[in-house]
């Protein structure tokens, strides 16, 4: 069994407690409730590559990265440095984050915030928009077809912009078919937690005109940013080298700014 499928049981596990809380009912009676949700595509589609800025404590690969005590601090850091979108780990037990975390970050930014997870369940769609997030992550690696397509068109129905995240060619086509807007394009793999930097440039050109390709793991600096800017990247998501970095509003900022150029990057 492979690092996903075990991170997959442990959130079904954490899962079914909450379940056990909190009805679907109730949940569904909160998100009449919360502001409307936030488009990010406006934004993502504006020339220049948009940065989406992780809250990240920790991952299976590394261990601990980061304490962050203040979430919602690393967040507005985030934002006044630039960031077009900020995406926020909830998963408990690997990466050490939670719902309150997706609270506390959406009540101290205005723009976009994402829920990064391990989405099986339409009942963690409706927390999270119940929560305040704008986006959620579908892995196109835990999800059958039929569990993607589904996921996809409830997570819309409810104003969730959903982020389908793959990491072959052929989860690139099945995410393509299942009406994605939105690709991200993983270059960690799920299953042995090894990054190949080349993921984007590989399978980038699969993804079709009119989709927002997005760029996700190993972003390490102003210069990979350029480099997937050459590749047809509309966006970048950024954890690891932001939490462990020294200045998360500086850092944010510098990686705008490289990929603020499309026109001269894009000239490959
Ligand atoms: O910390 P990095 O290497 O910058 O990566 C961020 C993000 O891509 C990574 O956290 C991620 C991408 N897809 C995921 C799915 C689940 C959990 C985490 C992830």
């Amino acid at each position: 069994m492979g690092v996903l499928d075990d991170i997959v049981d442990g959130v079904r596990q954490d899962l079914a407690e909450r379940q056990a809380a909190v009805s679907l009912d109730r949940l569904k009676e909160r998100v009449l409730h919360v502001d409307p949700a936030l488009d990010p595509l406006p934004r993502f589609r504006e020339s220049g590559v948009s940065v989406i800025a992780e809250v990240k404590r920790s991952s299976p690969s590394k261990g601990a990265l980061a304490n962050i005590p203040d979430p919602a601090a690393l967040a507005s850091a985030y934002a006044s440095g630039g960031a077009a979108a900020i995406s926020v780990l909830t998963e408990r037990r690997r990466f050490g984050g939670s719902l309150e975390d997706l609270v506390n970050v959406r009540m101290s930014v205005d723009i976009p915030v994402l829920r990064k997870d391990f989405i099986v369940t339409a009942y963690q769609l409706f927390e999270a928009r119940a929560n305040g997030a704008d986006l959620a992550l579908l892995i196109v690696a835990a999800l059958s077809d039929f569990e993607l397509v589904s996921l996809i068109e409830r997570a819309e129905s409810i104003g969730l912009t959903p982020l389908v995240e793959a990491h072959t060619e052929e989860e690139i086509a099945r995410a393509v078919d299942a009406g994605a807007k939105i690709i991200g394009v993983n270059a960690r793999n799920l299953q042995t937690l090894e990054v190949d930097p080349n993921t984007f440039a590989r399978l980038a050109p699969r993804i079709p005109d009119g989709i927002v390709k997005i760029a996700e793991s190993g972003v390490r600096g102003p210069h990979d940013v350029i480099e997937l800017a050459r590749h047809g990247a509309d966006v970048v998501l950024v954890g690891e080298a932001l939490v462990t970095g020294r200045d998360p509003r500086l850092g944010v900022a510098d990686l705008v700014a490289a990929g603020a150029h499309p026109a001269l990057a894009h000239r490959a």
